[in-house]
């Protein structure tokens, strides 16, 4: 059987990244077509349909126009095209640095060790969580992060509960939480976490705050 080698894609830019462990670095961003879910508060739903089929080639191409060595692969779902798993051994051969951005629905076990997965539980607040696929913890390894997108304080709660529960403290480089963007004030949830001595790190999309993509 041949492999797959293109990718549905919604669009390629070059930004300051905004989330994650490698918040306010220079990276590329490879947005693929599609997802599972459809989180209430997703700032992303022009990615659900439409996009452009790309061969590896080409997104490899304009990637390499960028110059920069730090790519992630986001959406969307990515991990809902089989090809998305090829594309980022490809992109850990050639020496990218490699992030994949993921709902935490879907198998992340088949990911190329090579790659750092930010996996993002849905809280209650979003409408998905019912869609965790909590087999993914014993998949997570230690260069790995995990993110939880809070609306209220219950969320917050839960969020809470579920890393005690599960014991996902300890268990990535970084849990992180962060405020669903102008509906959770950042200072409250600053609060709530010192205010609990919570072993994460506040996550604000530093990309809103520039005005950029
Ligand atoms: C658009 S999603 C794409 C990747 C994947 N579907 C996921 O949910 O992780 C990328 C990240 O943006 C976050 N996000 C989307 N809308 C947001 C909002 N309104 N406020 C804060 N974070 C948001 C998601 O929770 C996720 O961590
Ligand atoms: N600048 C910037 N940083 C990001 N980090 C994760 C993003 C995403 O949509 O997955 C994102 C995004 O959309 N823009
Ligand atoms: S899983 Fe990600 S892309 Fe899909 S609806 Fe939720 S935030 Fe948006
Ligand atoms: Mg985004």
């Amino acid at each position: 059987m041949t492999e797959t080698t293109q990718l549905r894609l919604t669009e390629i830019f070059y930004s300051i990244q905004g989330e994650s462990a490698a918040a306010g670095r220079p990276c590329v961003f490879v947005r693929l077509s599609r997802c599972n879910l459809r989180c209430t508060w997703c700032d992303t739903t022009y990615s659900f349909k439409g996009g452009d089929q790309s061969s590896f080639d080409a997104v490899l191409e304009e990637i390499a126009g960028y110059g920069c060595n730090l790519v992630e692969i986001t959406g969307g779902e990515p991990l809902l095209q089989e090809a998305v798993l090829p594309f980022m051994t490809r992109l850990c051969d050639e020496g990218y640095e490699v992030l994949i951005e993921t709902s935490g629905s879907l198998d992340i076990s088949p990911i190329d060790d090579r790659v750092c997965v930010i996996m993002d539980f849905k809280a209650p607040g979003s409408g998905m969580v019912d869609k965790n696929l909590w087999s993914n913890v014993d998949a997570l390894q230690s260069k790995d992060e995990l993110k939880f997108v809070l609306l209220d304080r219950a969320d917050f709660d839960w969020a809470v509960e579920t890393c005690r529960e599960r014991e996902l403290f300890g268990r990535v480089k970084d849990v992180h939480f962060s405020p669903v963007h102008g509906v959770l004030d950042p200072s409250l949830l600053a609060e709530w976490i010192l205010e609990e001595k919570l072993p994460v790190r506040l996550n604000l999309q530093v990309h809103k705050f520039l005005g950029v993509e």
